[in-house]
């Protein structure tokens, strides 16, 4: 992998870029004879008639096609497992230091740790969100997701990834979405690797309407980037694992699976520096919802109810007058799950450290600790700006069950809750005489 890499750019668009001038076939997809003795690959992400605005799929000229390989054998990755969760959820308000232990002699594969899921991976309906944490380079192996599209948010460490798509790294600040399905393979150059991933089981994560707004805002089309075809040299062996049905297994292949000379289409991986969020909010009064802060969406089969909506809380300019400015003490029919990849969050200065995370499920009480509650009520409503802070959801319409070894993880603050214990009534009756 080069250093300096360049990207294709536009969300969804259908692309087109050879490694090797002439590769492309002109005009058609499968001519008899693809250029170059190459074999064509059609890669597809939605139904072959999902609607045109929806359909996602990609033609991909390689050496060889993806059936060279062995039987699949079993393979053993007990820490990252797929909905539905057999453990009852209790409806609490549940918070987590950062985890310790899971970024030793690992790498990405073996590094992941399950948090919680919902929904079912064999209906591709719901989420799967993990942690993982490595300090191996994926050397000789790669992986492909079957049972989801991949959601990365680093909070430690640059991934450098090589797709079939091609290669591109990824940094604390940025984020990466793989496609259902597409081989992957992640190494660091730094000691180890740290950061949130949502497997996404629903539909693919698209950009949310702008609705009023306009044609401009939120996060723009043209800022998420694709990588540029690539193949690797060197023709050695590789391990394939595939996540398929919630379980593993592995393949040997006697070759690359990055062997694809040039691709066309619109589904590939792609990244998203987070900086780029054009932060739409009120420059009058109130706390809007926090849905003005949708980065992507995965819609389900409800309008406006989405399988996942991930969502950030940046550096922004707070100008609200006479306003609570933290988020507000809220009950909520969808289940909210927040991490934190740099900095404080407004609602919660203490114990919610990045890579820490939090669980509020559906109609679970929360908002604001009581020593933010204090200090906002009684703050001069100056314009300030929010600096040192990069939170994050991930959104859900289904209830996110928590593994069994999260409930009874050690980094469990089982007192989080008490965060709310001094709230007291203030209440004063201005009718008693
Ligand atoms: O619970 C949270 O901290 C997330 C959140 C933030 C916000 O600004 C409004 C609502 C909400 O759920
Ligand atoms: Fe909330």
């Amino acid at each position: 992998m080069t250093t300096a890499l360049h990207y294709l750019s536009g969300f969804n668009n259908q692309f087109e870029t050879e490694a090797i001038s002439g590769a492309l076939p002109v005009g058609q997809f499968n001519p008899q004879k693809a250029p170059l003795g190459l074999y064509t690959e059609q890669f597809s992400s939605t139904a072959f008639t999902a609607p045109r605005a929806q359909n996602r799929r990609t033609w991909f000229y390689r050496k060889r096609p993806s059936v060279c390989q062995s039987d699949y054998q079993t393979y053993v990755q007990a820490s990252w497992t797929s909905a539905p969760e057999p453990t009852p959820t209790p409806p609490s308000a549940m918070r987590w230091s950062p985890l310790t232990g899971n970024d030793t002699t690992n790498d990405f594969i073996d590094g992941v740790v399950s948090i919680a899921s919902n929904g079912s991976v064999k209906e591709q309906v719901g989420i799967g969100i993990a942690h993982y944490g490595f300090n191996l380079s994926m050397k000789g192996r790669a992986m492909i997701n079957a049972d989801a599209e991949m959601l990365f948010v680093p909070h430690q460490g640059e991934l450098q990834v090589k797709t079939e798509c091609g290669c591109l790294t990824v940094a604390p600040g940025e984020i990466m979405v793989i496609p259902r399905g597409m081989k992957f393979s992640i190494d660091i150059s730094e000691n180890s690797a740290r950061g949130y991933l949502c497997e996404n089981y629903g539909h693919p994560l698209t950009l949310p309407e702008r609705g009023p707004v306009g044609a401009n805002g939120f996060a723009n089309d043209r800022d998420f980037q694709y990588p540029v075809a690539w193949f690797e040299e060197s023709d050695h062996s590789y391990e394939l694992i595939t996540k398929f049905s919630g379980h593993f297994y592995r393949n040997l292949l006697e070759h690359s699976p990055f062997d694809v000379v040039a691709w066309a289409g619109n589904s590939a991986p792609y990244k998203y520096d987070l900086s780029r969020f054009n932060v739409i909010n009120t420059v009058s009064f109130d706390h809007p919802d926090p849905s003005i802060f949708t980065v992507l969406t995965s819609p389900s089969y409800a309008e406006g109810t989405a399988n996942l909506d991930f969502v950030i809380f940046p550096p922004r300019w707070m100008v609200a007058e006479h306003t609570f400015r933290p988020p507000w003490f809220h009950r909520n029919v969808m289940s909210e799950f927040m991490g934190l990849i740099e900095g404080v969050y407004d609602a919660k200065e203490k114990g919610f450290e990045p890579g820490g995370f939090s669980l509020h499920n559906a109609m679970t009480p929360h908002g604001p600790e009581q020593a933010v509650f204090e200090k906002a009520s009684n703050a001069n409503l100056k314009p300030e700006r929010y600096e040192n802070t990069l939170a994050f959801m991930f959104e859900s319409r289904y209830v996110l069950a928590p593994t069994a070894q999260m409930l009874n993880a050690p980094e469990r603050q089982l007192d989080y809750p008490q965060c709310w214990a001094g709230l007291e009534s203030k209440f004063t009756d201005n009718n008693e005489s």
